[in-house]
């Protein structure tokens, strides 16, 4: 396949008809083994795409050459039709690309609100402050609790909340930087099953009603269904299938991916 157009990354305008994001050839090795091989996919604006595959397919690993933890050796990456391979993380995360990990990256010793106002003041260029309490809670830092349900939570500790509420602060910590894309890498695990509805509404509030463009990797077929617009299939570091869920839960090239785990 074509590589997409892209322009170079120097300052630019973007491409209005250009996708959110472009990956062509992306590929990634380490020590000899390849563990991402030629990625070639757009997101549109305003697209669900989840990322679903056997443990192991290289999902994460392709979380990370988007967030630029770590480098493509191979094929290139554009957010609004500006070239992005090769870019520090801190770049593209200044440029719109936001995501949570696997495991939890908050500090248990501080509180819900702190959080979020560390984030702000970090996304606004600031320094941070953590020590000075005089208003902890601004507009902008109450605003972001109130649409991920903490607002009840500000003056909890981090340690204090549950499972479901710390991937709630996870992602109200990202949401503060206002992200062109957001890659939540399986936002679901270690979530109790009572608390998985609630934070599938609040990711599917994020999508629909403020029209976020989400990368989602998630292993529960169930949570992905009426969330997802597109699914991607990962094997073995390669794209397996890119379709729409139906079309490839139906895809028998798919199930044999997934025989003896289930799809
Ligand atoms: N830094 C690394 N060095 C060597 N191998 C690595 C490195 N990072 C990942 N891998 C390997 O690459 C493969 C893909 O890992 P990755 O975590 O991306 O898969 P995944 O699809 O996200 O899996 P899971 O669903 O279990 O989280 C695995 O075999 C993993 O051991």
């Amino acid at each position: 396949m074509a590589a997409p157009d892209i322009t170079t990354d120097h300052g630019s305008a973007a491409h209005s008809a250009a996708p959110v994001l472009q990956l062509a050839g992306l590929g990634w090795g380490v020590g000899g083994a390849t563990i991402v091989e030629d990625i070639t996919l757009d997101v549109r604006e305003g697209e669900f795409l989840a990322f679903i595959g056997p443990n192991g397919a290289g999902k994460t690993s392709l979380f990370n050459l988007i967030s630029g933890l770590t480098t493509a050796t191979s094929g290139t990456l554009a957010l609004d039709g500006t070239d992005l391979t090769g870019r520090p993380a801190h770049v593209r995360a200044r440029r719109g690309i936001g995501r949570t990990f696997q495991t939890s990256s908050l500090w248990p010793g501080m509180s819900v609100a702190d959080h979020v106002r560390l984030a702000a003041q970090a996304a606004g260029g600031g320094s941070y402050r953590v020590w000075r309490r005089a208003s902890p809670y601004t507009d902008e830092v109450r605003g972001v609790l109130e649409r991920t349900g903490l607002g009840h939570r500000a003056r909890a500790l981090a340690s204090e909340l549950s499972h479901g509420e710390k991937r709630k602060l996870e992602l109200a910590v990202l949401l503060v930087g206002e992200p062109r894309l957001m890659l939540l890498d399986e936002p679901m695990a270690g979530v109790s099953a009572e608390e998985v509805p609630a934070l599938t509404e609040l990711i599917r509030t994020l999508h629909r009603d403020e029209g976020r463009t989400v990368l989602m990797v998630e292993h529960h077929m169930d949570v992905l269904l009426g969330l997802a617009d597109r699914l991607a299939v990962m094997h073995h570091g390669r794209l397996l299938a890119l379709d729409t869920p139906e079309a490839v839960t139906a895809d028998p090239t798919v199930q044999q991916a997934y025989l003896g785990e289930g799809l």
